[in-house]
């Protein structure tokens, strides 16, 4: 309740950047609160230009570094993140609403991100392949150029780090735009790559909404897109990228199956459970909002996971004890409440939760918080079971067999992530080959280690960050032909 942001959010040629004749500016707000933080300068065309050709300009000299070069500058900036853990996560706290403890995980999360790939970049190499009287021929994996990284509101830094950590390790520069609901901490991480050595230009951001995207899509020196956020905007995306046959990795939305079996450790089941749902005031993208719990299990599960639901500290996110922050924004916050209310319509039973709550602090009473909501008697024509709520609400459903629940659980146009628990290890990966999901848990659920891989299958996305395979969605392969004889003409 005391952080006022004032100084410029948009990052271009090594500087923060004040624009020079705002024609459109946004309230931004701190969730937990309802108050306003700032005014978001928006960027037109003359912006974008500027911070695309800021970006072409790192390029030249960035791409022509060594992998270990870029790694020097990669490992510095994360060590500049790991001295500012603290500041930069207090700040995700105030724009997001998400608790400190949570905003810390996420800042780890996109330091090891960029260890990661600074570790990466010496490792990027072609083949050579031997060819008939003594040619040959080799492979060269070179970037693409200046890519555009979208990001989604529910993980801002963490975003900004999983797009460019790879991006650059690659030998690419990058203009970000955060989403204008949370565009406070993408340009720390602009400050921080500066900081550590990079070329002015190489990683810039400029703050917009639809129209700023817009522009970066259609952008003629832009090289890619790399987007997470939902999937109309994926779609648009897509067909935005089409226009300039332009690469594109999507991070979508997901509403994705947790399959409870019997024999599972309950314990461990309703903490995985409660990992798939609440993280975030439930919104993540991975979450586990379909609970699929096998019928003789269902009573213990409910009774559990009901309990300890209740016991979850709502309140202040900047506070130690705290576990639920608030939600990003009112009108989230309303959706969210709204969809409960049609559960309840369609006959699902609210076993808690699911109403606005108020915390005491008088300064936290304009905040967007709910109380968690587990859904018990859902079946699968429930728009709660078939729609991504984005918030803190379980849907708990029953299955008698493995294969009705396999059906069940595929019977989705999305498919980024899914779960199991069971004690039964022939079970666990005779499920996760029928599940139709990129992310598979067995025995935990949403877990990310940027060593691997993270993506959707299906109307999920299309790519994957973080693990080796990254390399291939901010790369292109050249082939060489040396000729080492005469060259045999047919003419
Ligand atoms: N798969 C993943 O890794 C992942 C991670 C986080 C969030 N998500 C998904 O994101 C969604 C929630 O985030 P959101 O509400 O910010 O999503 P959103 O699609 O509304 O917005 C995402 C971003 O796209 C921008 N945007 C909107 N319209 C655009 C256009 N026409 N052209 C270019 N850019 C445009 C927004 O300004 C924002 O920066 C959920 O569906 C969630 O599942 C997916
Ligand atoms: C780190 N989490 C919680 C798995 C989130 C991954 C990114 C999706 O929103």
């Amino acid at each position: 309740g005391t952080v006022d942001v004032k100084v410029p959010l948009n990052f271009w040629c090594g500087d923060r950047v004040k624009i020079k004749d705002v024609s459109t500016t946004e309230p931004v707000y701190e969730p937990a609160t309802g108050r306003v933080l700032c005014e978001l300068e928006l960027c037109g065309s003359v912006e974008v230009n500027q911070a695309v050709q800021a970006a072409q300009s790192a390029y030249q000299a960035w791409s022509r570094m060594s992998g270990m070069e870029r790694a020097h500058i990669m490992i510095e900036a994360a060590r500049i993140i790991e001295n500012r853990r603290e500041d930069i996560a207090e700040i995700e706290v105030v724009n997001n609403g998400k608790s400190i403890t949570e905003a810390r995980m996420d800042v780890d999360s996109a330091r090891l991100c960029i260890e990661y790939y600074a570790g990466v970049a010496s490792t990027l190499a072609g083949q050579h392949i031997q060819l008939p009287g003594g040619s040959f021929a080799y492979t060269r994996r070179e970037p693409l150029g200046v890519c555009v990284g979208i990001g989604a509101w529910n993980y801002p830094f963490q975003i900004a780090a999983w797009k460019s950590a790879p991006a650059l390790a690659c030998g690419n520069s990058m203009v970000f735009k955060p989403s204008p609901v949370t565009p406070v901490t993408a340009v720390m991480l602009a400050e921080i790559y500066a900081k550590a050595g990079a070329p002015e230009g190489l990683f810039n951001i400029v703050q917009g909404g639809q129209e700023t995207g817009n522009l970066l899509c259609h952008h003629p020196d832009v090289a890619k897109v790399s987007f997470t956020g939902s999937v109309p905007t994926g779609k648009k995306i897509m067909e935005m990228c089409s226009k300039g046959v332009k690469q594109v990795t999507l991070e979508l939305g997901g509403k994705s199956p947790l399959l409870i079996f019997e024999d599972s450790d309950l314990g461990n089941a309703v903490k995985g459970a409660l990992m798939a749902n609440f993280l975030s005031q439930g919104q993540v993208c991975s979450n586990g909002t379909r609970v699929f719990v096998q019928r003789q299990m269902l009573p213990e599960f409910l009774e559990e996971v009901v309990r300890r639901t209740k016991d979850i500290e709502i309140g202040d996110p900047l506070l130690e004890s705290t576990r639920m922050g608030a939600l990003v924004s009112r009108p989230h916050l309303d959706r969210v409440l709204g969809y409960v209310e049609q559960a309840r319509k369609e006959g699902a039973k609210v076993l808690c939760g699911g109403e606005p709550f108020v915390p005491l602090d008088p300064k936290l009473r304009g905040g967007y918080y709910m109380t968690p909501c587990v859904l018990g008697d859902c079946t699968d024509d429930m728009t709660c079971v078939k729609e991504e709520i984005f918030g803190p609400v379980m849907s708990v459903l029953s299955f008698e067999t493995e294969e009705e629940a396999l059906l069940r659980a595929n019977n989705s146009a999305l498919g980024l992530a899914a779960g199991v628990f069971t004690s039964d290890v022939k079970r666990a990966h005779r499920v996760v080959e029928h599940l139709k999901a990129g992310s598979c848990f067995i025995n935990n659920y949403n877990i990310t280690p940027v060593e691997v891989p993270f993506g959707g299958f299906k109307m999920s996305g299309i790519g994957r960050e973080n693990g080796q395979v990254t390399v291939e969605h901010y790369t292109q392969m050249k082939t060489v032909f040396v000729e080492m004889g005469d060259v045999d003409s047919l003419f």
